[in-house]
């Protein structure tokens, strides 16, 4: 098998949307030719994720997320493109491939409802051919980490949100696949449980090289978890990269907020810098205002040294932009950046 875990090439799925005339002669018409549209969900996208990654697969509601992880698991067929996954076709190669991967469907559950979870874990053994041997070295600490032992002789419906989403990743890693999909699996949980699963995850990554391929809208996830990730608009990717640079790009600039022992006027903050690129806008507050500057070091100086010279400060505070922030600024933007 080659060292990369995913390999995706000029792939493509385009969904044929009808839509019904209305009334009866419309109905009649339909009979005879219907309109249809063609939706590209994904548009001839291209990359490759090596063993061990973990990846953050980000974009907005439509952007074509599931649609990609439906065809990288063997779910749907392209419409064109090539996929390899562990070094096989999803779909060709099904049963074979469906042993080497792991997959968590926020809101599909994998475990049947009425029946206890270790009866779930015991049918899943089988159905993955996992030896007692390995199920005793493997499960015994992933039950552990995850906290669930005393969750194994109920019943699915009985279970938490949180504690099926923590039994259900324990199902997707009883085979010890080396790739994992989560498909939003932190949604609607509690901080302590995110955290959970989120040091579950680091770790399985640590010990296994498990690769992991992750879609959320919470971007502390991908801050947790992810240094790269690949951003997803219209069917395109915009963005494939680090977070960091993502930051870098995106967050340059910085805000600071003054609050003044007086009130001063927009000319005289305006007149202390005239020849940069410092914004000044009221703040919330008696006496407070803000700076928007470009993210550089010596900007950021040059105007606390000048400010602290001309005027009496009460207090003071830097606000980076945040990752949310910057994300949001690329949706509306919509900018293609590599
Ligand atoms: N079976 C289908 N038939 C027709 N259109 C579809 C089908 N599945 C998805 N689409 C369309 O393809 C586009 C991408 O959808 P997709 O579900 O992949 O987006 P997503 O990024 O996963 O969004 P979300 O965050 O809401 O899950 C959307 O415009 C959607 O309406």
């Amino acid at each position: 098998m080659s060292s990369n875990a995913i390999e995706v090439k000029d792939l493509r799925k385009e969904f044929v949307a009808y839509s019904s005339r209305s009334g009866l002669k419309g109905a009649f018409r339909d009979l005879f030719n219907r309109n249809y549209k063609v939706v590209r969900a994904v548009n001839d996208i291209s990359f490759t994720v090596k063993q061990g990654e973990m990846i953050g697969y980000i974009g907005e509601n439509g952007a074509g997320k599931s649609t990609t992880i439906k065809m990288l698991t063997g779910i749907l067929t392209p419409t064109s493109g090539r996929i390899t996954v562990n070094g096989m076709n999803p779909h060709r190669e099904r049963e074979k491939f469906v042993r080497s991967i792991g997959v968590v469907f926020g809101q599909r559950s994998q475990l049947w409802w009425d029946i206890a979870v270790q009866e779930s874990f015991r049918l899943l053994k089988k159905v993955y051919g996992v030896s007692d041997e390995q199920y005793e070295a493997h499960m015994g600490h992933i039950i552990e980490t995850l906290d669930i032992s005393a969750l194994l002789d109920k019943p699915v419906r009985k279970l938490s949100l949180g504690q099926r989403m923590r039994c259900e990743l324990a199902a997707a890693l009883l085979h010890n696949p080396p790739l994992l999909f989560l498909d939003e699996p932190t949604i609607g949980l509690d901080v302590l449980v995110k955290l959970k699963i989120r040091d579950f995850l680091k770790e399985i990554n640590a010990k296994y090289n498990t690769t992991i391929l992750l879609t959320t809208h919470d971007i502390s996830d991908i801050e947790a978890l992810c240094e790269r990730v690949v951003m997803l608009d219209e069917g395109k990717i915009i963005y494939d990269g680090s977070l960091e640079k993502l930051r870098a790009q995106w967050g340059d600039e910085k805000e600071i907020q003054f609050q003044f022992s007086s009130p001063i006027s927009y000319q005289q903050l305006a007149v202390l810098m005239p020849d940069s690129d410092v914004s000044w806008t009221q703040g919330n507050g008696p006496n407070v205002w803000v700076a928007r500057i470009p993210n550089e070091e010596i900007v950021l100086s040059m105007l606390i040294a000048k400010v602290a010279q001309t005027f009496r400060i009460q207090d003071m505070k830097v606000n980076e932009v945040s990752t949310e922030e910057i994300i949001r600024n690329i949706y509306e933007e919509g900018v293609v950046h590599g």
